[in-house]
């Protein structure tokens, strides 16, 4: 019985897993000679409806989501939670399934992509530390999916990022985050967010510190990030004393519109005020995220082969896959004079 290699492809729904397996088996085969590689690829997220991959194994036949709800009466949620519970009082299927892998074999896993199973449920660390426990220990990486739309924003920026080093403390496992859907977002725009050297300068780039409109003007237009940001005023003008006040406006016009128009002022003002806390609040974030160098992302854009090549090979230093492989190089035997294998 071997220990193949597990990528196991984890994020939120509807970033892209399922394609991303897709394209990496697609990939593997139409990689040189050489490099050529089968990849397996197995479906462990019991609602899963549809994929394009051949699946080699499936959790469905285990138990699903569809069945659940149907049979127990519980929503989508609970069923979920239910069907991955079960899986882990079963793992005698899952272990019979990975049982007809080679060492040197390689297979991607597409898991269900709610956090909360990594999280307030810890159920996925407790399939983990099994596979461990058999093994697999030092054979594991997580991938973890995000949309790229999810950088172009700031507030999804941010919540990507949690995001992302949620799942990654969890797991505990070399992790690696892809950005999908490259493919989907301008190149300029792509360009630019991957020029920058820390998730600080990219959030304020994004538009999310306190800035003045003319720094904006170098962010390339067209561009999404100038379309989703109005600069906030400056929080050093913020006090609560400079609020138009309810006697003021009552001082100042009884008129219905006049009153309409100071309650406006005051919501303006206290909206901008909370934006400087949050923006302050968000920089230290982004500052922790920096300082320990803890969330990078590798773009994956589906339509361009170095692009999937580049995530692949990421993916493979990350469990230092095939390194073993090396030393069979055709210069490396020539210098050696052909004994090595
Ligand atoms: N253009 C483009 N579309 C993508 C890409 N990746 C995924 N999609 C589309 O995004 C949608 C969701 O993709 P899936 O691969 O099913 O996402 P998922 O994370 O597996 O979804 P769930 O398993 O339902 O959580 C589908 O319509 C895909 O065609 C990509 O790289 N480029």
């Amino acid at each position: 019985m071997g220990r193949c290699v597990i990528q196991l492809v984890t994020g939120p729904a509807g970033s892209g897993k399922s394609t991303y397996c897709h394209i990496m088996q697609e990939h593997g085969l139409a990689m040189g000679p050489k490099h050529r590689r089968r990849i397996h690829v197995a479906n462990l997220d019991p609602a899963a409806e549809h994929f394009r991959y051949d699946v080699s194994f499936d959790v469905r036949d285990l138990i699903s989501v569809d069945d659940v709800m149907e049979e127990l009466r519980l929503g989508p949620n609970g069923s979920l939670v239910y069907c991955m519970e079960y899986l882990l009082q079963n793992m005698d299927w899952l272990e019979e399934n990975l049982d007809n892998y080679d060492d040197d074999e390689y297979l991607i896993v597409d898991c269900p992509g709610q956090i909360e199973l990594y999280t307030h449920i810890p159920v996925m660390n407790k399939i983990i530390d099994q596979l461990r426990m058999w093994g697999y220990d030092h054979r594991m990486v997580s991938v973890f999916v995000v949309d790229a739309t999810f950088v172009t924003e700031p507030a999804k920026f941010i919540s990507g990022s949690l995001l992302a080093l949620s799942a990654m403390i969890s797991m505990q496992l070399p992790h690696v985050n892809v950005l999908s859907k490259c493919d989907l977002v301008e190149e300029a725009s792509m360009d630019r967010v991957l020029e920058m050297e820390s998730a600080l300068q990219l959030w304020d780039v994004l538009g999310g510190g306190n800035r003045s409109s003319s720094d904006f003007e170098s962010i390339p237009s067209p561009s999404p990030f100038r379309n989703h940001f109005q600069p906030p005023a400056s929080r050093e003008n913020i006090d609560a004393s400079s609020l138009p006040s309810s006697s003021s406006s009552s001082s100042s016009s009884s008129s219905p519109s006049a009153k309409y128009n100071t309650q406006q002022q005051r919501a303006a003002s206290l909206r901008r005020i909370r934006e400087g806390r949050w923006n302050r609040l968000t920089e230290a974030i982004c500052s922790l995220l920096d300082d320990y160098s803890m969330v990078g992302f590798i773009p994956l854009n589906i339509n361009d082969e170095d692009s999937i090549s580049h995530v692949l090979a990421t993916v493979d230093h990350a469990i230092q896959y095939g390194e073993d492989l090396e030393v069979r190089g055709a210069d490396y035997d020539d210098d050696v004079g052909g004994d090595v294998e």
